[in-house]
């Protein structure tokens, strides 16, 4: 986790303990006001190097940072080990609608979240929520709009299980698979989301497949899979496919044991889960008469 705090930046380094090197410290002071991401991205780098382990890096920016700015910083430190996993804002639904009176910058805040997460929905009775709802539509229509208490976020919408661990390796750090497997052992007392899927034996149209990606439906939060291209010089091995709030990435993999088809899922909170359905449906193609159609997903490859 890295957490800016009001001008001095600081990686509290017994979260980071097991990170090769350390503590990490980012000179310059206020992610949102440095100019150059250098100190940012040295330290995400540091951080997703692959024998340190990390399943994810959490910015926690204070509430003064500028999220279109961290976002910035964020997308530019995006390497082969590092893809963009969206902006969460929280918001405190019983003082949100008093704060944009005070605040009106916040508006903009919001406006850029991938997934913006009520708090507190246990203090607002069900006019206020629904008041709440409505003014962070006003600003963002297609974000992930999740109502929670205690902030209690299913981690699966926001992170996959990782890979299989040796069952028994040792004493080290919490793992977020271990998180998750853990919540499968206990009631849900989080905010349910939803998911479409689409598995298909077939191949996809690429142009309409980066469109859906870069223009989600409203309420996805991320969208992954393997696709097939059948095209000439594209079927050998898998587009995999990693996308939030319009960032996508893609990348290829051999297909293994898996015959070559197309597998997709769009994980969201308030999803319009037919619309959804059907927007994903209409990516399978291929269109027979587009044969550049592919630039549009392949400028996404890192
Ligand atoms: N009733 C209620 N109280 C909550 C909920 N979530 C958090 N709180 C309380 O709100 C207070 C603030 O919670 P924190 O987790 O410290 O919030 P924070 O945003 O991290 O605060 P900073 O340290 O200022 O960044 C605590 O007393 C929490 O117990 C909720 O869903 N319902």
């Amino acid at each position: 986790m890295l957490v800016n705090d009001f001008g001095s930046v600081d990686i509290d380094s017994l979260l980071v303990s097991g990170a090769a090197g350390g503590t990490v410290s980012l000179p310059g002071g206020c992610m949102c006001c440095t100019t150059d991401a250098a100190g940012l991205g040295d330290a995400i780098a540091a951080l997703s190097a692959p024998d340190v382990g990390l399943d994810a890096i959490l910015i926690e920016a204070s509430g003064i940072a500028e999220p279109p700015a961290l976002i910035r910083l964020v997308l530019a430190a995006r390497s082969a080990t590092v893809s963009y996993g969206g902006l969460v804002y929280v918001v405190d639904s019983a003082e949100y609608l008093t704060t944009l009176a005070t605040h009106p910058s916040v508006r903009g805040h919001v406006a850029v979240a991938d997934l913006v997460v009520l708090n507190k929905a246990d203090t607002v009775d069900d006019a206020e929520s629904a008041a709440v709802r409505e003014a962070v539509r006003a600003v963002n229509s297609t974000a992930s709009v999740l109502a929670v208490t205690d902030a209690a976020v299913d981690p699966s919408l926001l992170f996959d299980d990782a890979p299989d661990r040796p069952a028994d390796d040792g004493p080290r750090q919490l793992a977020l698979d271990d998180l998750l497997r853990d919540d499968h052992h206990h009631d849900h007392l989080h905010a349910e989301f939803e998911s479409v899927s689409l598995d298909h034996a077939g191949p996809v149209d690429p142009r309409r497949l980066a469109a859906f990606l870069e223009r989600p439906p409203v309420g996805a939060y991320r969208i992954k899979g393997t696709v097939l291209v059948d095209r000439p010089g594209h079927a050998d091995e898998a587009y995999v496919i990693q996308a939030v709030g319009g960032v996508v990435r893609v990348t290829r993999a051999p297909w293994g044991a898996q015959s070559p088809s197309t597998s997709l899922v769009v994980i969201g909170s308030g999803l319009d889960v037919v619309g959804a359905d059907a927007a994903l449906r209409a990516v399978l193609g291929p269109d027979a008469d587009d044969e550049h159609g592919v630039l549009h997903l392949t400028r996404h490859l890192t």
